[in-house]
């Protein structure tokens, strides 16, 4: 816990007044919107973008002003927690179910800052099991394609021993891999299956990594790629 608040809370850093902060989902990111909450109380000026309902919900107890991504056309800074990230700045999302809407927040970030702690740095991505958002209609039949794509086992995510339910009404495949050698390829082939609304992979979408260490110290990558 303390190496994921030591990220968390390094990357309001750069945060600057006036800007719209797309604000991510998790344990790691919790400690960045508890430390927002702290700095509007002292009159720092933003706005938020949540990327899920927690995150909403979250945010309003903290005082943080929200806007809605439609308002939007871009979003100055976000901040987000990964599952894994990798030298190249690709990163597997989704543990926690957001995976769709941190994706389009992202994308329309100009910067896009990833906090973790150091076990979720690797050399390459696949020990977490890739999170795939798919419709509820037809599931079954999006997870015998994702199967035949060879060297993946998709998993229908349960909770309480019912289908767990994204923020969009979908449902999610952990898909079983051990290794990904080409997220950049696997994630255009995830998304060209008809009912796969979104997928984990960020591939080099991170412009800055903070790693938190459990020795107390914090490491910022930066993404010259
Ligand atoms: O859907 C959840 C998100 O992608 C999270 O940012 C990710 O799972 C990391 O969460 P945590 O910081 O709790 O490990």
């Amino acid at each position: 816990m303390e190496s994921k608040k030591l990220a968390g809370e390094k990357a309001v850093e750069y945060i600057k007044d006036g800007m719209i902060v797309g604000l991510g989902t998790g344990s790691t990111v919790y400690w960045t919107i508890l430390k927002i909450g702290e700095l509007i109380k002292q009159g720092l000026k933003i706005h938020g973008v949540p990327t899920s309902k927690d995150t909403e919900q979250l945010a309003v107890k903290m005082g943080i002003p929200l806007l809605n991504l439609s308002e939007l056309s871009k979003i100055d800074l976000t901040i987000d927690g990964a599952d894994e990230v990798n030298p190249r700045f690709d990163l597997i999302k989704g543990g926690g179910g957001a995976l769709l809407r941190e994706k389009m927040i992202a994308s329309i970030s100009e910067r896009f800052v990833v906090v973790a702690d150091e076990t979720k740095y690797v050399t390459t991505l696949g020990k977490f099991p890739l999170p795939v958002e798919v419709t509820q209609f037809g599931w079954e039949i999006t997870k015998k394609q994702i199967e035949r794509m060879g060297q993946i086992n998709p998993q229908l995510r349960l909770k309480d021993n019912a289908p767990y339910i994204t923020d969009n009404g979908n449902f999610i495949l952990d898909c079983y891999m051990n290794t990904i050698e080409k997220p950049e390829v696997l994630s255009v082939q995830l998304n060209m299956i008809p009912g796969v609304v979104e997928n984990g992979l960020f591939v080099n979408m991170a412009d800055t990594v903070i790693i938190g260490g459990s020795n107390g110290e914090i490491e910022i990558k930066h993404n010259t790629i």
